[in-house]
């Protein structure tokens, strides 16, 4: 037995928990047994007690002062049949994360010049991680379950894949032309690649690389925006949902970087004239912000997973007048995620960064495209500010505006393909004086490594669809609802975290996880995970 886990022990909500007898639903891996946790045929009921601590200043001391909110969650439990288009399909990570999917479906194997390989998931928080259920009461040990049983998710096999690409390559041959998987897994799935082909897209030149203009022969007539180009798309995802019969539909962009939009009062500071600006063709509105609008208003969650501010005020105002969700930006997939890692060791360790240096060179479409210094600006910015956070948050190291150096240089050298090269040095001071200097050489594949991000991000933000909400305040509950139309909970995907307005932007990669998982803990009605352990520590 257990030590001091054989006891009846006060539940969150004052009454000894009590070990009834219930039935597990057929299906879930586990069960809450608790007052807490009502399970029905179709949804997971909780209440949800939610501590936190607010602070008053008072002149130059704190009062802390512990605060609790209940919240009533409501989960719905049957999963949908859910569809993912992206936009940008035909590009490598498209490509990648297509075949991927396709070849997990199907268990395939191949061989590689190091072996047979099989598919999986690897790099997927959803589908290669775990989250800490509890302590197993005759061992006292961890007891661990995948991250997609947390809550009733779509499998990514199940997923119906289409998209559009301003090149019309079918899938297969776009597959070809990224050179990210090898021939032996490339011939097994090129079949049904080969009759996938992308929809035409929407192509306003100056928001990319000049260079890209090649591959530009896939297009809805037009080169800047229009309600007809939103009217297209709109019917796109309606066609792709009815001939797919499903429930629901994600659009990701995964499409080239754009520059920055200008943010232009009276253009696309508020909804209603990003929608005048649409109608009458404004030249700073662009292909991702129109997909955006389309998607909303498709009610269509809608990803950015490049860095441009496809997120213009407007934007973010036109969702929350639709209840719809949006969430972006950028994908963290190797150089920035480890930034964000290091950076997190090394301020919370009391340890003074400061300078970082970080280099990439890469040769893929995207290096391509980003040898175009307004592309690459965008990116700059979202591999830039994802050390903010932390440095902020730790005023015994920085003072008020002090931050380390920074600079981000990203080079296109085609040799190395999809295969990033990116070489990193964290200067530090030490103890005395002392120095600490950490160079880093990541060879990140970055299509393999993003895709796997795409696919946590549907899955996510199909989930929080089927999550709403309501708080118990001292006149009365109120109705529920659903979380913000700005899904900061997809963070930790992603390299420039958007929030809801006025809210803080958090980077720091363990806080995001903890964020994403204590969310879903609290939506089967669990206690975040702390890792206190008190239980191996008091007696
Ligand atoms: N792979 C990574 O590690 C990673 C990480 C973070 C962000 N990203 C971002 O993801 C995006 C895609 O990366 P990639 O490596 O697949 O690039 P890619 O160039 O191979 O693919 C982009 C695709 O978008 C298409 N496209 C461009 N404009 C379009 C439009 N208006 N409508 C539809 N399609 C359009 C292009 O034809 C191309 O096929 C880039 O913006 C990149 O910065 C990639
Ligand atoms: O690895 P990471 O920093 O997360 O992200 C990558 C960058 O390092 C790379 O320079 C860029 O071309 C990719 O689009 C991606 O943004």
């Amino acid at each position: 037995m257990a030590p001091h886990l054989d006891v009846d022990v006060e539940s969150t909500n004052g009454k000894a928990a009590t070990t009834s007898t219930f039935t597990p639903p057929e299906k879930d891996l586990f069960t809450v047994n608790s007052p807490n946790v009502v399970y029905t045929e179709n949804e997971i009921n909780t209440k949800y007690t939610y501590r936190t601590t607010l602070v008053d200043k008072i002149a130059d001391r704190f009062e802390a002062i512990p605060k609790e909110v209940v919240y009533d969650f409501k989960v719905q439990r049957k999963v949908p049949k859910t569809g993912m288009m992206l936009v940008g399909w035909g590009g490598n990570n498209g490509t990648t994360v297509t075949a991927g999917i396709i070849a997990n479906r199907r268990s395939l194997s191949w061989d590689t010049r190091e072996g047979r390989r099989t598919a999986n998931y690897y790099g997927s928080v959803v589908m290669g991680s775990t989250i800490k259920l509890g302590t197993d009461t005759k061992t006292a040990k961890d007891v661990n379950i995948p991250f997609l049983d947390i809550l009733p998710m779509v499998h990514p096999n199940d997923l119906a894949i289409g998209g559009w690409d301003i090149s019309g390559l079918n899938m297969s041959a776009a597959m070809d032309r990224a050179a990210v998987l090898e021939p032996t897994l490339k011939e097994q799935v090129k079949k049904e690649m080969a009759e996938m082909t992308p929809l035409p897209s929407i192509y306003y030149p100056d928001f990319i690389a000049a260079n890209q203009e090649d591959r530009a022969d896939n297009l809805i007539p037009g080169s800047k925006a229009s309600l007809a180009h939103v009217e297209q798309i709109r019917q796109d995802i309606r066609d792709f949902k009815a001939r797919n019969n499903l429930d629901k539909v994600i659009v990701q962009w995964t499409a080239n970087t754009e520059r920055f939009a200008d943010l232009l009062p009276g253009v696309n500071d508020t909804a209603e004239n990003l929608m005048k600006s649409i109608e009458h063709g404004h030249e700073e509105i662009s292909p991702s912000t129109v997909f955006a609008v389309a998607s909303i208003l498709e009610n269509a969650p809608f990803i950015n997973g490049s860095p441009q501010n496809t997120f213009v005020p407007g934007a973010i105002d036109f969702a929350q007048k639709h209840n719809a969700f949006i969430g972006g930006d950028d994908f963290k997939s190797g150089q920035t995620k480890m930034k964000s890692a290091l950076l997190n060791f090394l301020i919370n360790a009391g340890i003074k960064l400061t300078s970082i240096a970080s280099y990439n060179h890469l040769g893929n479409n995207d290096g391509k495209n980003l040898s175009s210094h307004r592309q690459f600006r965008s990116k700059e910015i979202s591999k830039s500010n994802v050390v903010d956070d932390m440095v902020e948050a730790n005023n015994v190291l920085y003072k008020d505006g002090e931050h380390p150096d920074h600079t981000v240089v990203i080079k296109y050298m085609p040799a190395v393909g999809d295969n990033k090269r990116a070489l990193d040095e964290y200067y530090a001071e030490i103890f005395m004086g002392g120095h600490q200097t950490i160079s880093l050489f990541n060879v990140c594949e970055d299509s393999l490594l993003a895709s796997p991000l795409i696919i946590d991000l549907v899955l996510i933000a199909e989930i929080m669809t089927r999550i709403e909400w309501k708080a118990h305040t001292t006149d009365g509950a109120t109705e529920f609802g659903n979380f913000h139309s700005v899904l900061s909970i997809l963070s930790y995907m992603l390299k420039a975290p958007l929030t809801p307005p006025g809210t803080p932007v958090i980077n720091a990669l363990a806080k995001q996880r903890a964020a994403l998982t204590n969310i879903f803990r609290a939506c089967v009605g669990l206690e975040p995970e702390n890792d206190m352990t008190l239980e191996h520590k008091l007696f």
